[in-house]
């Protein structure tokens, strides 16, 4: 037989799966089995196969991700196609956005989510907080009893509203259960209305370059996809809705103008310092109107899976609610008035995000469980990548860096970074979160650089738990929030947000795995799928596999909750 040769030959890789999917199916399509056994056999520099057998690259080598988002990235973009149906779909925001466009809107907006900002709304989103708190224990038994809860829907409506008020200034009542909003319930569907149309995806750089509006309009009306209509629709819906929010937090500014007093959520910020920029600098309206959407889909089901997940893991492990509860109690009594209730104490941003073991718990969950564990690159030109650790080629051989041609999909692997034993340990895959502890029990500093305003949103430093072996992620040296000029620019607002409602949470309520029997003798069994994003789901006979939910057992706290010193 002959052997065709192809650049990547020589990169060790799992076979592949399917003719038309390669290995994608099983990579996306509830693959952290899949992942983690790939990290295994594999070093940090994996070839896969993608549609029609194309080689792709999985990466998760520390100084290769450095390569592709810091030193090199400019040979390493987002795909066309995420870009040009990310336009279509949300307007020209900061996930539509390349090369020196994408560098305005950061330029602009960093400074916007900086940590003196942050340290500003947090009053406005604790009573969020405090709602959701309220609304379920509606639900919950006076006499102490638990009470089985499904926490996801409420999760949800909490993060849009932490969205809302915090970010856009808007209150969108959605822990109000008689209220809907077409605006946010777009929002929520909209990610699986477009998977419904994934295989077309591709097709939609070549339609917006060769196809003028009115033939675009026509093709949606034309084939055969009642999902494309929908999301014409959707796409219309959440432009109308952003454009509103848009004119009326102008009206505000201009009405009280540019110095009223502490700023209550982060528009009213945005479109202050764009007044205020230098007319090249400016976003054009369609820009921020673009963003507004951006920041509702990226701060939404993310932060509610990260919640959701880490009263999972808390429902799961007694003692570490029980120390988490003991903490944010002394936190918050001892900056209660005299005689008022602890748990109607408000913590200020630094208190809050100072709690070692809630930044532990934190900072945990995310490392070994992140909300999305795969990024998309293409590389635009010929390029090497240098490695770390060395990996080993399909013959056996060491290497130490690996030839990309220009065109190569890339997939950054978050998991595999975050789970990576030869930076974090051989417990890696462990749910430790005294790693983060030093040994008398205090915080790291691991984020100091963060406390200097002018970085905030800007790529960090490398830190990684391994002399020499750094990861360029700007939260703690994880790549949750991945590295470098595309970084999450929220993922400080997601911290604070999730602290809080987290605190306020376990303050009042206890949580634990579902434990109603059934006439079989079972109980509900929760388990986390990942497709993409992580998905909660309940495993037959009790549920369908697919839906996503959290139940978990639910009732008020008692004084037996907390840790006894
Ligand atoms: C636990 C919660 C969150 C996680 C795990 C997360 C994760 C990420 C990741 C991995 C990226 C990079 C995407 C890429 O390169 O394609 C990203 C980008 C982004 N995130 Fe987040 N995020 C979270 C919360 C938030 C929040 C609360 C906001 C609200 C503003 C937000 C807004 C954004 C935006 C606008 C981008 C695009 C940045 C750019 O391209 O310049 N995210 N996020």
């Amino acid at each position: 037989s002959t052997i065709r040769s192809t650049p990547l030959a020589t990169v060790a890789g799992p076979k592949k799966e399917h003719w038309l999917t390669g290995n994608l199916h099983r990579l996306f399509k509830d693959g952290l089995d899949y992942n983690v056994e790939l990290f295994k056999r594999y070093d940090g520099v994996i070839k896969v196969y993608g549609m029609l057998g194309a080689e792709q690259l999985l990466v998760y080598d520390p100084l290769a991700l450095q390569h592709m988002l810091v030193n090199g990235q400019d040979a390493f973009e987002e795909t066309e196609m995420f870009i040009q149906t990310n336009k279509l779909l949300f307007g020209e925001g900061l996930i539509s956005t390349l090369g020196e466009q994408h560098k305005k809107q950061r330029k602009l907006l960093n400074p916007v989510f900086s940590l003196a900002n942050l340290r500003s709304i947090l009053p406005q989103i604790q009573v969020i907080a405090d709602e959701l708190v309220r609304r379920l224990q509606d639900g919950l038994q006076t006499n102490g009893d638990a009470r089985e809860i499904d926490v996801l829907p409420w999760l949800g409506k909490g993060t849009i509203e932490y969205v809302g008020r915090g970010i856009l200034g808007v209150n969108f009542d959605s822990l109000e259960p008689t209220k809907t909003n077409q605006y946010t319930d777009t929002i929520r569907n909209v990610q699986h209305t477009a998977i419904k149309v994934l295989l077309l995806r591709p097709y939609v750089p070549w339609a917006v370059r060769n196809l003028s509006l009115y033939w675009r309009i026509k093709l949606v009306d034309w084939l055969p996809f009642p999902a494309l209509r929908q999301l014409r629709g959707m796409a219309h819906t959440m432009h109308r809705s952003a454009s509103e929010i848009y004119l009326e937090k102008k009206a505000e500014v201009e009405l009280s103008g540019v110095d009223d007093g502490p700023a209550r959520d982060l528009m009213s910020i945005m479109i202050k310092a764009n007044l205020s920029s230098q007319e090249k600098a400016r976003l054009t309206a369609e820009e921020l109107i673009g963003n507004i959407n951006t920041f509702l889909l990226g701060g939404q089901e993310t932060t509610t899976s990260a919640l959701a997940r880490m009263l999972y893991i808390l429902a799961r492990k007694p003692h570490a609610q029980a120390r988490l509860r003991t903490e944010v109690r002394e936190a918050r009594s001892a900056l209660a008035a005299n005689g008022a209730d602890w748990r109607q104490t408000c913590l200020p941003y630094d208190i809050l995000v100072g709690l070692s073991f809630l930044d532990a718990v934190v900072r945990e969950t995310l490392r070994l469980h992140p909300p999305t564990s795969m990024m998309n690159r293409i590389a635009t030109k010929d390029t090497v990548l240098p490695l770390r650790f060395p990996v080993r080629t399909v013959s056996g051989e060491e290497t130490t860096s690996v030839p990309v041609p220009a065109g190569t999909n890339v997939l950054i692997s978050i998991l595999g970074a975050n789970r990576n034993k030869d930076v974090w340990g051989a417990d890696a895959d462990e749910w430790r979160p005294e790693r983060w502890l030093t040994a008398s029990g205090a915080g790291r500093d691991v984020d100091a650089e963060f406390c200097d305003e002018s970085r905030v949103g800007t790529e960090a430093p490398p830190r990684g738990r391994m002399e020499g072996a750094k990861y360029p992620g700007v939260y703690g040296g994880m790549m949750t929030f991945l590295g470098g000029s595309r970084a999450c620019i929220g993922f400080k607002f997601a911290e604070m947000e999730i602290k809080q409602i987290l605190s306020a949470l376990v303050s009042n309520m206890h949580f634990a795995l579902p434990s109603a029997v059934d006439e079989s003798g079972t109980k509900k069994e929760i388990y986390w799928r990942i497709d993409g994003l992580q998905v909660p789901v309940v495993l037959a006979p009790h549920g369908d596999g697919k839906t996503a939910q959290v139940p978990l057992d639910i009732r008020l706290v008692k004084e037996e909750d907390f840790l006894w010193p």
